[in-house]
């Protein structure tokens, strides 16, 4: 059966939904965005098979709304749902970082015969707009999904029949237990990035030197300190109950550490890092969660320079693009020392498939 989807919010995450959707021959996407160039591009780039200027108008048309906006912008979209006339079948979802607020307004929308099932994949960067989406954005990431309690089995299924196009892995969860998960794995780390970036800013005149230094940890650490500044506004706004209560914990944790700190006992500090790296080292690496993710595969080759022009020339030559290439330094691990990353896991099977072919060198995908 032929399905109509409009994308209202065309940046990073809307762009890559109506991207991966259009995976589907049965699936027309339909996309609005506040931003004229936005749509243009989106239109241009075949983002969506096609552009509406007015939401409204068309909305009464299609089988499924999908709100890829800020998350108050969102909000303000669902007030304004109560009034276009909807069909009882439409399937409303959205993309936001939060859930509480927007399945309270969910609520709402059910008592005017609105269905609204909350969404959200848990994958994305710290990149945004429209040029940065990508049709294979959420493959192996968490997509949850937040139906209100009694919601129409029948009409969850549909979506998720849709939604399969990710490639991503749907989970349900209810709002709060929502809004509380990503508190810890999203939302309070992006202030713990924000402000250790604050913190090397502080170092200012009087020691100018210290940021040309910020290279490697501090880099990754705080990668996410360079998303859209209005995104997280919403999004800390929203949950702020949530995100206070991680800020709570942390302060007790940093109080742990100043005593260890002040004490001074190696072993203690040792033991410190120790239980971190255990911890850090068990989380599984089989899905994105709600990080970026590389798809690196390592390749046993001899230790000289030759071998990654050799390799890079195989891929360029079946047109495999590769986001970064380095050396491991040391040959103890069982893994080969070259390690190549790619865009996707499609990219990587067939760079696997294509080293295979043409060189002895053993592959590892970890
Ligand atoms: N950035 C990320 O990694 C992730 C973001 N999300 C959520 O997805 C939603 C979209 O985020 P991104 O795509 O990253 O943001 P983005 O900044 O890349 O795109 C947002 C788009 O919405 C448009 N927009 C803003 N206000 C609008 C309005 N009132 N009406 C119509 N269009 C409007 C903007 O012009 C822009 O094109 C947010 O709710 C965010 O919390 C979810 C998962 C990951
Ligand atoms: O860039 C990253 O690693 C992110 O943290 C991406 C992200 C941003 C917002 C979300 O709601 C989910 C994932």
């Amino acid at each position: 059966m032929k399905q109509t989807v409009l994308v209202v919010g065309l940046g990073l995450i809307g762009g890559s939904i109506a991207l991966a959707l259009q995976k589907s021959p049965n699936v027309r996407v339909i996309g609005f965005d506040a931003n004229s160039d936005t749509l243009q591009s989106a239109k241009v780039l075949g983002v969506v098979q096609d552009v509406t200027k007015n939401p409204e108008e068309i909305a009464k048309k299609v089988d499924v709304i999908v709100f890829a906006t800020p998350v108050n912008a969102t909000l303000e979209w669902m007030e304004s749902l109560k009034s276009w006339g909807l069909p009882s079948t439409t399937i409303v979802t959205d993309t936001g970082s939060t859930k509480s607020l927007i399945m309270e307004k969910a609520y709402e929308l059910r008592q005017q015969g609105i269905t609204f099932i909350g969404g959200h994949p848990m994958a994305g960067s710290h990149k945004s707009g429209v040029l940065a989406a990508k049709p294979y954005l959420f493959e192996n990431a968490y997509y949850m999904l937040t139906p209100l309690e009694g919601e129409n089995e029948e009409t969850i299924n549909n979506l998720q029949d849709l939604l399969q196009y990710t490639s991503a892995k749907l989970m349900r969860v209810t709002a709060t237990e929502h809004d509380h998960m990503t508190s810890v794995v999203s939302h309070f780390p992006h202030i713990v990035a924000a402000s250790l970036v604050h913190q090397l800013h502080a170092e200012g005149t009087d020691n100018p030197i210290t940021k040309l230094l910020a290279a490697g940890g501090f880099r990754d650490l705080t990668r996410i300190a360079s998303s859209n500044p209005i995104l997280w506004r919403d999004i800390t706004m929203q949950n702020r109950q949530q995100i206070a209560e991680q800020l709570a914990d942390w302060q007790a944790e940093m109080k742990r550490v100043q005593d260890l700190l002040t004490v001074g006992e190696a072993a203690q500090i040792e033991d410190y890092f120790a239980k971190a790296k255990m911890v850090r080292d068990e989380l599984p690496i089989s899905s994105q969660g709600a990080m970026y993710m590389t798809y690196d595969l390592y390749v046993d080759v001899p230790d000289y320079p030759g071998s990654i022009a050799e390799i890079t020339a195989f891929l360029a030559e079946e047109r495999i693009s590769i986001t970064n290439i380095r050396i491991v330094e040391t040959r103890e691990d069982v893994f080969g020392i070259l390690v190549v990353s790619f865009q996707n896991a499609d990219d990587r099977e067939r760079a696997a498939a294509c080293i295979q072919k043409r060189s002895p060198y053993e592959i590892y995908i970890s």
